[in-house]
């Protein structure tokens, strides 16, 4: 007989949350929130401006109490009710949407502010990684915005935290900037190996740069999920709008399969009884032998046209390249190309 396996280990948890409230007065502005991110995990907190995502980074840098539930770094609790952790001895590195750079330190001061002399070496590895060698001598006012945010990263990385929280670090720079210096903040994490909790509105950087994506409403983290996994199959109704467009079209499960307006489409997860099907617009395609549907409008939008249809009584939305062209008035054939995802009707 082989011997069997021992248990794998639990994956250590660099930082936890459970059940987590923290409260301003009576108002509850996060509620039980849990949380748990692996050793050099980056993880986006994605919610809708006042769902308090900005309030439970507070919380973890030390800024704010909690009223309930505790939050551990690497298995040692830092905050409780009856259990605070000053924000300097956390070990838990900030980085905001405004740079915060002293203006009168140059880049390699403003890196190495934290740092004892003899570290003063990791300054210089530090601009290496993130590609600015040769700017250590400049002042932030000589620097370009992104530039100035990657040297806000440095200096936050400088001292080594055990955890980085970045709060809508990106939301300053313009849509080309914004997206190479995003790429850039999650090449120099990954290269640090760091821990970092990472707060955006944007589901696109959520998607594009997190290994897993918390989905944060109303003061509660309500879905955990891999990027992936939150567009192609959220778990529940209420996150799905938060991987991609939503739109829910009424149909009768049974297992594999449901019919509904479309005709008989296969289910990403099985699925029995009456359900709103989730399909986004996108995931529509023009179909040879597909539902008949009435092309009510098109807004033409360069590389995608956007196409309501109506489909046996029923109004769709559809994203389809430019180049399969339709024009509103005329009946089209379509299908869905990726599986819909079904949820108990509602109402
Ligand atoms: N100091 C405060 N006193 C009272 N209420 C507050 C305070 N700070 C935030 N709030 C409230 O708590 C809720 C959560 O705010 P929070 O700033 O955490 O949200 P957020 O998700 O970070 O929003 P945004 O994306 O706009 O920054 C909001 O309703 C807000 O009005």
């Amino acid at each position: 007989m082989r011997p069997s396996n021992p248990e794998p280990a639990p994956a250590a948890e660099a930082l936890a949350l459970s059940g987590v409230d923290v409260c301003y007065g009576r108002f509850r502005a996060v509620r039980g929130a849990s949380l748990a991110l692996a050793p050099g995990e980056l993880v986006a907190l994605l919610g809708r401006s006042g769902s308090g995502k900005t309030t439970l980074l507070r919380a973890i840098a030390g800024f704010e109490r909690v009223a309930a539930g505790e939050i551990r770094l690497a298995g040692q609790v830092i905050e409780s009710p009856a259990h605070h952790v000053p924000a300097h001895r956390r070990s838990v590195g900030l980085v905001f949407q405004e740079y915060a750079l002293f203006p009168n330190l140059t880049v390699a001061g403003n890196i190495g502010y934290g740092l004892k002399r003899e570290e003063r070496g990791r300054v210089e590895e530090l601009l290496r990684m993130a590609h600015l060698e040769g700017l250590g001598g400049r002042y932030p006012h000589q620097l370009s915005g992104g530039q100035q945010q990657r040297v806000a990263l440095l200096r936050s990385l400088a001292p080594r935290p055990r955890v980085l929280l970045l709060d809508e670090p990106f939301s300053n720079l313009d849509a080309g900037l914004r997206v190479q210096v995003r790429d850039e903040v999650a090449a120099i994490l990954r290269a640090e190996g760091m821990t970092a909790l990472l707060v955006t509105h944007d589901r696109a950087d959520a998607m594009a740069i997190a290994d897993r994506i918390a989905v944060m409403d109303a003061g509660t983290i309500i879905e955990v999920a891999t990027p992936r996994a939150l567009y192609f199959e959220p778990a529940a109704r209420t996150a799905a709008g938060y991987g991609g467009d939503a739109q829910f079209l009424p149909g009768e499960g049974h297992g594999p399969f449901a019919a509904c307006a479309l005709g008989e489409v296969r289910l990403a997860r099985p699925f029995r009884g009456p359900c709103d099907l989730l399909i986004r617009p996108e995931w529509l395609r023009i179909r040879e032998g597909g539902a008949p549907a009435r092309v009510a409008a098109a807004r033409f939008e360069g590389a995608v046209t956007r196409l309501d249809l109506e489909v046996g009584g029923i109004r769709l939305a559809m994203t389809a390249p430019s180049s399969e062209l339709a024009a509103p008035g005329e009946t089209i054939a379509v299908a869905p190309a990726v599986p819909p995802v079904p949820f108990p009707r509602e109402g």
